[in-house]
């Protein structure tokens, strides 16, 4: 009997911070990644994905930004649930195609997916999600005085940053679960669509960006998956990254994981809220994994990537 295993494909794996922003190297990445998915679910696993989408729905809203003068910019939620849509259509085609060329059984579903925070979440005074294309520290300072929140991003350079309120419940969480025995199911995509509910139960967006680590870990606990593996551009953890004493973890138990986090080993908005997803993982007896795309199927046998458990 297989594993059941949650994949987040990360925003910087399907575009990678080096890379033109082209459809074409986004799909290329999607291909490669959902191979490699396809290689888990014939090794026997249960898969359900979920993906972010930080430099997508950045570019989104440059895109709307740039064409401001001839249609008013969407809102961040509307915007979302288009990165949702066209990373959904990348996923599926690519997996549908993987399936019928290895001519295996499988069915693929999409859902675009909201999620539910809490409207006073305090996130939304302090934004952390780094979003879209990197710049320089002059060019991040101009843009702050154009009136954008800007942030470092791990060593990378900098990014604009929007609130990342914690999600508490995800929308047609049944319907996963009725799905996922008899069909790959892709959801929660750029961590879901930011809503929230009013007095009368009425929904509304919300203009925030949630991270896909910790919806993920959600789907995770709410599927009851064994393994929740996090697909970055990086192939391992490490702790003092960058540095000349850099070194790379294989596995991690709860207590190392919370001492190198005590340590301020992992910046806020990307390394962080997968190893705090990790731990969470670890403590309820299942594992999670943190690895580069191309060595998914190696991670999951225990000979690649970085894995957090007991
Ligand atoms: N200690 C660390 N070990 C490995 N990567 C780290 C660490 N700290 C920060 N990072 C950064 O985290 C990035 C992955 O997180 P993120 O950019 O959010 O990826 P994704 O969009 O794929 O989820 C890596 O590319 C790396 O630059
Ligand atoms: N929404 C989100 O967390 O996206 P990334 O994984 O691309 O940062």
């Amino acid at each position: 009997m297989g594993k059941s295993v949650v994949i987040a494909l990360g925003g910087n794996a399907i575009l990678q911070p080096k890379q033109e922003a082209t459809y074409t190297n986004q799909l290329n990445n999607v291909i490669s990644a959902t191979g490699h998915m396809i290689e888990i679910r014939e090794a026997g696993h249960n898969i359900v994905i979920t993906h972010g989408n930080g430099p997508q729905v950045g570019n989104i809203i440059v895109q709307n930004e740039a064409a401001k003068n001839v249609v008013e910019p969407f809102p961040i939620d509307v915007s979302n649930a288009e990165s949702q849509g066209f990373i959904g259509y990348m996923l599926e085609k690519s997996l549908k195609n993987h399936i019928k060329e290895r001519g295996i059984a499988a069915n693929v579903a999409t859902l675009l997916t909201m999620v539910e925070v809490d409207k006073n979440d305090q996130a939304f005074e302090n934004p952390t999600k780094p979003i879209g294309v990197f710049f320089s520290e002059e060019e991040a300072k101009r843009m702050e005085a154009d009136g954008y929140t800007m942030a470092e991003d791990a060593g990378r350079g900098y990014r604009r940053v929007v609130p990342s309120p914690e999600p508490k419940i995800i929308h047609g969480i049944e319907e996963i679960r009725r799905l996922i025995d008899e069909t790959i199911v892709i959801s929660s995509g750029g961590g879901g669509i930011p809503v929230y509910q009013d007095d009368k139960g009425m929904l509304h967006g919300v203009e925030a960006v949630i991270d896909k680590d910790r919806s993920g870990l959600k789907l995770a606990q709410q599927v009851n998956a064994d393994v929740f593996m996090m697909l970055t551009d990086v192939p391992n953890v490490y702790i003092n990254f960058g540095k000349e004493n850099e070194q790379k973890l294989s596995h991690v138990s709860i207590e190392e994981a919370e001492q190198y986090v005590a340590e301020g080993q992992f910046p806020a908005g990307s390394m962080l809220p997968k190893i705090q997803a990790g731990i969470e993982m670890a403590k309820a007896g299942k594992e999670a994994i943190i690895c580069s795309l191309d060595q998914a199927v190696d991670a999951l046998e225990g000979k690649a990537g970085t894995r957090i458990s007991k």
